[in-house]
């Protein structure tokens, strides 16, 4: 087990290439079941979720090559193997599964999912949406039971904006019997993304990127090659980074426009930003204003940039606020923030950072993701050593962050934990 040091106060300068995105790879892998002949995948991000996919993957019966950042799987074997277990619980989007196989055998048995734990995390949308299409679904010890005589396109309307129920409820119904319209349904970049892998395979999709989804199901689906759009909230990270602690940051391979909610708090902050085709110059005033922040669906302020916007709040002068509607209970990086010199106030569901304060290096964990993010970026500026443990949920979404962040002039390494370390990790 290893822990991130960062020895904080470098100014970062130069180039950053953003890796293909987290939330998408995670849904396309999955997708692939759907086909009757192979399908590639091309710019997968190398973090851990993708690779614990791909296994899932191989369990099912798939054949999976790895060439570089391209994956080919072969779902030609892939039988409906029960995954009540395992690997499922190491991630959120296992529950892509319950969707693709349902989709493809009428049929799946899937452990509930695990991934970052942000406060209650319901299925409930998705289920509505499998039920509505013919399904019958039961949760025996921990693991969803689907199965359907045959799908029947249905019309559904989602409580809730949700990614991933509007996702999981397109893989099942590409393949139903007639139309499905998804109504409320979430717009996510990461949902067009793979309506476009669907349509490449042979399904027909239209509305994707509104509100209303309609689905007319075909029998079959075959392979084809795809390639991945950029991670946003990586880009979104590395924008944060370079407004925190840097001079001259280019971000490469982006989609500005996917971000235009941050580019416009940082703006609104004092930072500098120009736009060209697929890249972001990142140029940082001195002092920084605080902002107050919302987190909306898309193409609202991302929930996902809420803890790494939260550091560097602490470094702007004023007081913001900051209030996640996604979800609210998103809070895990506060007190490892606190004990790194930052004022933070928690009053309801608003979350007060007051600035700007001089972080100081200390010993943190990351809970989840992004909190890992948070602390990288507070790591960044601080004076002296941050020592950051938790880095197994930092890998399930950064690819290469250590070489990235010192290839921007950070001082930044990994060490292996010694035992003593390890124990008192576990017990924290
Ligand atoms: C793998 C993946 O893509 N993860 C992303 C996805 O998670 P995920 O798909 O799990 O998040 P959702 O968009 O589904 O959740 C949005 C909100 O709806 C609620 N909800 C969701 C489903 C449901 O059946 N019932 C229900 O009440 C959730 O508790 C949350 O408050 O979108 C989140 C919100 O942008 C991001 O933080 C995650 O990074
Ligand atoms: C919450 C996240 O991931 P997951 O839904 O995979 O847990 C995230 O990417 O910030």
């Amino acid at each position: 087990m290893q822990k991130m040091l960062i020895e904080g106060g470098h100014t970062l300068n130069g180039m950053v290439r953003i890796s293909g995105a987290k939330n998408s790879a995670v849904a396309l892998l999955p997708a692939s079941i759907l086909a009757d002949s192979p399908v590639t995948l091309e710019g997968l991000p190398e973090i851990s979720d993708v690779h614990t996919l791909g296994d899932l993957l191989e369990e099912i019966g798939g054949q999976v090559s790895y060439n570089g950042q391209a994956m080919t799987i072969n779902p030609e074997n892939m039988v409906a193997m029960p995954l009540p277990n395992g690997k499922v619980k190491k991630l959120r989007a296992s529950y892509y599964f319950m969707g693709a196989m349902l989709g493809k055998f009428n049929k799946a048995v899937i452990g509930l999912p695990g991934g970052c734990y942000l406060g209650p995390r319901p299925i409930d949308q998705h289920i509505k949406g499998f039920e509505a299409l013919g399904a019958e679904v039961t949760n025996e010890q921990g693991a969803i039971y689907l199965r359907a005589k045959e799908l029947r396109g249905a019309r559904i309307y989602l409580d809730v904006v949700s990614v991933g129920a509007t996702i999981n409820i397109m893989l099942a119904a590409v393949k139903a019997k007639g139309k499905t319209i998804i109504e409320n349904a979430a717009k996510e970049p990461e949902i067009i993304d793979v309506a476009t892998l669907l349509t490449n395979m042979g399904a027909k999709i239209k509305g994707v990127g509104t509100d209303v989804i309609r689905i007319e199901g075909v029998p079959t689906l075959h392979g084809c090659k795809h390639t991945i759009i950029p991670d946003r909230i990586e880009a979104g990270t590395y924008a944060i980074a370079a407004a925190a602690q840097g001079e001259e940051v280019i971000i490469d391979n982006v989609i500005t426009r996917h971000i235009e909610s941050l580019l416009a708090k940082l703006r609104e902050m004092g930072v500098s930003i120009e736009e060209s085709d697929e890249q972001l110059l990142i140029r940082p005033q001195r002092q920084l204003k605080s902002v107050d922040i919302k987190t909306l669906v898309y193409p609202g302020f991302p929930t996902d940039l809420q803890q790494p916007f939260t550091s560097l709040l602490t470094r702007a002068t004023g007081t913001g606020v900051l209030i996640d509607t996604i979800y609210s209970a998103r809070l895990k990086h506060i007190d490892e923030l606190r004990r790194m010199n930052a004022t933070i106030k928690v009053e309801g569901g608003s979350v007060i950072v007051s600035g700007p304060a001089q972080l100081e290096g200390a010993k943190v964990k990351a809970s989840d993701l992004r909190a890992g993010a948070s602390l990288i970026v507070a790591g960044l500026m601080a004076n002296g050593i941050t020592e950051i443990t938790g880095l197994e949920h930092i890998d399930r979404g950064y690819e290469n962050i250590t070489e990235k962040l010192i290839g921007l002039g950070a001082r930044v390494w990994r060490e292996e934990m010694t035992e003593k370390e390890v124990i008192q990790f576990q017990n924290s």
